[in-house]
């Protein structure tokens, strides 16, 4: 009998599935577009910009519909046999949160399957509006972080990260703080990644280590909540939260509700879910001494790594895959969103009109450089804006199309090299680049210069859903192996660009231009 393996993603702009085959070969993809799909939400992009221009949310029923839809797309596609479907695995966008309402969890537990879930949790939420990573509104809050962290310095020890304005320990203080009856109507808070499989199971899921460690509540090194932290976010948060387990965990069968409404198989197995950054990392398979790159609605940079390395403005994870291992990851929030604005307003329809813009100037951009951010950054800390410098770094106002074009790719790519080489990075070793923009061939070119590195991809986008697959293959049905021994059978690594040596020079010339100007932007 068939046996597959399906993988979520509930992204930023997107619900995505990849279902592979026993050998982890893909045999089919489905995805819902929220903005497009579930226009009722009125979210753009898939989310909601308020306007004090810091609060970023998405609704949280639209992930639930989201998922109905999926679910429906699946079912009705011949080559999708739903009951061969031995285990499921997926992940979430990272650091978003969901506050579930009083009585929910027997709701969750007798799901009805002649209604869909988004009729039957439309009440389950005691805040309708899920705080996401984009958002920033959390300054007072992070700092009550570090000061219940005893200092800046020992929460990045402990946490593996300073207080971030989108990590889940603040978000979840100013709802306690300030949204007090909020808090007391909720009796469990969910990232987006275990809020995602409690839908699968029909009961409360776990919060893994892996995306655990992006709430600056959890410590990396016990592997438990640090209860300082939680005590200083809200009253008797750990009843909330539950007890965070390993992300190589199984989290309990498929719910009879999607076995009655969608044919499930009864003995289905759900692994743990995890944050996207985590489970890309499983879905490339990364090795040690590679990096990935992932561009994405973020764009993020990571590496596995064997021990903490504790730095301020990265973040310090548990490995997904490794149980003793870890990850370091650099996040921008300014990635596929900010290149689609400078795409339309250079007059460019698809990616393929700004290609030819792009290729009209040269690598270096005689030295033009720019910065741009939709919001607020991360990476720098520098606020929304487009910032502009001539070659004698005098501030313009406006670049030339085809100048425009380079310069925010140029920008993008500078930003991810100098930061991770303040972490220590050597440029030169294997790029791993993956997310919707990993399919154009003339970014990941400047990416190969700037980075002195041959770039490669996978043969599938969307590695965060992958890794879904690969890890419920590996948690469900051969636990006994290393997870890199069994993703491998599904990983296609494609060689994408090689680095020219030619542009080396300009663009080492470049990288220090831009730290100066990037230094002035922070002042
Ligand atoms: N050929 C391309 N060149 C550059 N960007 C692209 C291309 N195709 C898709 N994208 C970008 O991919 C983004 C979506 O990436 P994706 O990894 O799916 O995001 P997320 O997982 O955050 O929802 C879109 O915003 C789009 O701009
Ligand atoms: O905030 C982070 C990581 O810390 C983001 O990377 C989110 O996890 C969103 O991911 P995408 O939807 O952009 O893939």
């Amino acid at each position: 009998m068939a046996e597959t393996y399906l993988g979520l993603d509930f992204s930023t702009q997107q619900l995505k599935a990849v279902l592979t085959n026993k050998d982890l070969a893909v045999v089919h993809t489905a995805e819902v577009t929220y903005s497009i799909e579930l226009p009722e939400f009125g979210t753009q992009n898939g989310i909601i910009s308020h306007a004090d221009g810091e609060t970023v949310t998405s609704p949280t029923l639209m992930w639930v519909k989201a998922f109905d839809k999926l679910l429906e797309k699946l079912k009705s596609q011949k080559e999708v046999d739903i009951s061969s479907i031995k285990a499921i695995s997926g992940c979430g966008q990272q650091h978003g949160s969901v506050f579930w309402r009083k009585g929910s969890s027997s709701t969750l537990a007798n799901l009805d399957p002649s209604k869909t879930l988004a009729h039957q949790l439309s009440n389950a939420f005691s805040q309708e509006q899920s705080a996401i990573w984009m958002d920033s509104s959390t300054n007072d809050e992070c700092e009550l972080l570090e000061v219940a962290g005893g200092g800046r310095e020992h929460l990045v020890k402990v946490t593996g990260s300073r207080a971030f304005h989108r990590f889940t320990g603040a978000q979840i203080a100013k709802v306690s703080y300030k949204e007090p009856h909020i808090y007391h109507e909720t009796e469990r808070i969910s990232l987006v990644s275990s809020f995602a499989c409690s839908l699968l199971i029909g009961k409360y899921a776990s919060i893994d280590f892996a995306d655990g460690s992006g709430m600056n509540l959890l410590d990396i090194n016990k592997r438990d909540w640090d209860h300082q932290l939680l005590n200083a976010c809200g009253s008797k948060l750990e009843e909330k939260l539950g007890k965070p387990v390993p992300t190589s965990s199984i989290a309990g069968k498929v719910a009879s509700y999607y076995v009655k409404r969608y044919g499930f198989s009864a003995d289905c197995d759900v692994v743990t879910f995890t944050g996207d950054n985590p489970s890309s990392l499983a879905g490339v398979n990364l090795h040690k001494g590679d990096v990935a790159v992932s561009c994405g609605t973020s764009d993020t940079i990571f590496a596995s790594i064997n021990k903490p390395a504790p730095a301020m403005e990265g973040h310090v994870f548990c490995n997904p895959v490794e149980e003793k291992g870890y990850m370091v990851m650099l996040c921008f929030k300014n990635g596929s969103l900010t290149r689609d604005r400078i795409r339309l307003a250079t007059g460019c329809k698809s990616w393929d009109d700004f290609n030819v813009l792009l290729d009209k100037t040269a690598p270096g951009n005689s030295m033009n450089i720019g910065f741009y951010f939709d919001h607020p950054e991360i990476l720098p800390h520098v606020a929304a804006g487009d910032y502009r410098f001539d070659p004698e770094q005098g501030v313009v106002d406006t670049f030339p199309p085809e100048v425009e074009a380079r310069a925010v790719i140029e920008h993008q790519c500078l930003s991810k090299r100098t930061h991770a080489e303040q972490l220590g990075y050597k440029v030169g070793g294997r790029v791993v680049v993956t997310g919707g923009a990993s399919a154009n061939k003339h970014i990941l070119q400047v990416l190969a210069d700037v980075f002195k590195s041959e770039v490669f991809v996978l043969d599938v986008v969307n590695s965060a859903a992958l890794g879904g697959c690969f890890r419920a293959k590996h948690v469900s049905a051969e636990h006994e192996k290393s997870f890199g021994d069994v993703a491998a059978s599904g990983v296609q690594m494609i060689s994408a660009a090689k680095p020219h040596e030619q542009n080396f020079a300009v663009y080492d010339k470049m990288a220090t231009h831009y730290t100066i100007l990037e230094t002035s932007l922070m002042q």
